[in-house]
């Protein structure tokens, strides 16, 4: 998150090629406002979690901070509603807490293609703090968490975690560009083997953390029955 509040805001990935052509540019345009407000939003929290402001000064920023939620009104999104701009299980999550473009509470992850799975790149800040000046343990098994469930999809199983063994060799620094490595490693049905690291990305030989998973492609009807926005809406 540090670095990433002077870089420009990130462009929004790939769009749904079966998607209509009409409907690609005001899509383009969702996506571009979700992540300009997301940036913004993420420069809010890094700055709330560093600042000594007074408390004269944090008053009135919480009612101005007020004043604009309050801005936001309309049609909400529903619980199980998938919004239109994603591309559900396996593309862009735009209000992923760990890689949405969009989300105040995403590093966010930028992820890409590997030779044999998925690579992360991010850069966590003082708002993903555990101990003093490292990352919170429940951060690091969230970004494998996730990059590894996105590898699933990326293999062409998606599934849902049912274990994740983490194990945690050095404590994660923040303010440091990350490296997450996520691949899957076997099947056995409906059973998806995953494993998952980071490092740094300056030293890439040494890992922080490692986890090994077990993910579940969810039969046909339970993937209805749990996600029943995708049937609704694609
Ligand atoms: C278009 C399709 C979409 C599909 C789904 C897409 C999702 C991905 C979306 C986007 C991708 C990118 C984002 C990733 C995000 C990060 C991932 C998360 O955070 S997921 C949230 C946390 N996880 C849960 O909430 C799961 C809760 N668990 C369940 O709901 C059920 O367990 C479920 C549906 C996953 C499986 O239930 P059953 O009833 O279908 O399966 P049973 O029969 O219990 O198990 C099947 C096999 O798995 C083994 N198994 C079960 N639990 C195990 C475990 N803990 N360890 C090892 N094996 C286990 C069993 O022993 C069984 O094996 P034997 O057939 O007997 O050989």
């Amino acid at each position: 998150m540090h670095t990433s509040l002077t870089d420009p805001p990130p462009t929004g990935t790939a769009t749904d090629p079966t998607r209509a052509t009409a409907g690609e540019e005001e899509l383009e345009d969702q996506k571009a406002a979700i992540t300009h407000l997301g940036h913004e939003l993420r420069a809010l929290v890094e700055a709330t979690v560093r600042t000594a402001a007074s408390p004269d000064t944090l008053h009135r920023v919480a009612d101005g901070v007020r004043a604009v939620t309050s801005q936001l009104t309309g049609r909400q999104r529903s619980r199980a509603e998938i919004p239109e701009v994603d591309e559900f299980p396996t593309g862009t999550r735009i209000y992923s807490p760990v890689t949405g473009a969009g989300s105040p509470l995403a590093p966010p992850v930028q992820v890409t293609p590997t030779a044999d799975g998925l690579v992360g790149h991010c850069t966590p800040g003082i708002a993903h703090e555990g101990p003093p000046g490292y990352g919170h343990g429940g951060m690091s098994a969230m970004l494998l968490d996730e990059l590894m469930g996105r590898a699933c999809a990326a293999a062409g199983t998606p599934g849902l975690t049912v274990s994740l063994q983490m194990r945690y060799h050095r404590p994660v620094p923040l303010e440091t560009p990350l490296r997450i490595l996520a691949r899957v490693t076997g099947t056995d049905d409906r059973k998806i083997f995953v494993s998952g690291s980071i490092t740094t990305q300056t030293d890439p030989d040494a890992n922080l953390v490692t986890a090994d998973g077990v993910f579940i492609a969810p039969d046909p009807h339970r993937t209805r029955t749990l996600f029943p926005g995708l049937q609704a809406e694609r």
